[in-house]
């Protein structure tokens, strides 16, 4: 919440704050955050081991960001719903299957990604 007292760069420095706690609470305790972060290091010693390019190297941290933007906004929803609703109801489960699209739209789209810089490379070794 914003403090009156603050001024612009003290405001900015607290939400900064709040916002880095933010990333290191998915961190630490979301599962399907913590696979990703999995997905995303692998991804990387691939691209290491394969030396894509600079382009490619942009493309694929695009996509991982993509991916953990879209869990990140899924578990914001998750929360929101489990609070507002505890109990079973109709709607909060298709709210729920609708957030969970997000991710699994940019996971899609990262595999597509992957296929186009990895394919080809994995090819060439057989
Ligand atoms: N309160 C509810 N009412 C109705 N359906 C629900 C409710 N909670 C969950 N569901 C259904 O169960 C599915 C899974 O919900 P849940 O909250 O466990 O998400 P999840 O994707 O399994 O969690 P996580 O992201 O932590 O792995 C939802 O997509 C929805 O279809």
């Amino acid at each position: 919440m914003k403090n009156p007292n603050d001024g612009f760069l003290r405001g900015r420095i607290r939400s900064l704050k709040f916002a880095l706690r933010g990333m290191w609470l998915l961190m630490t305790t979301e599962d399907s955050i913590k696979a990703q972060l999995c997905i995303a290091i692998f991804a990387t010693i691939l691209g290491f081991y394969f030396d894509i390019s600079n382009v490619e190297w942009m493309i694929q941290f695009l996509a991982i960001g993509l991916v953990l933007v879209a869990e990140a906004a899924n578990t914001a929803i998750e929360e929101i719903a489990d609070f507002i609703h505890p109990e079973y109801h109709k709607k909060i489960g298709l709210i729920k299957d609708i957030a969970a699209g997000a991710p699994s739209f940019a996971a899609f789209i990262s595999l597509i990604v992957a296929g186009f810089i990895y394919i080809p490379r994995i090819n060439l070794l057989f």
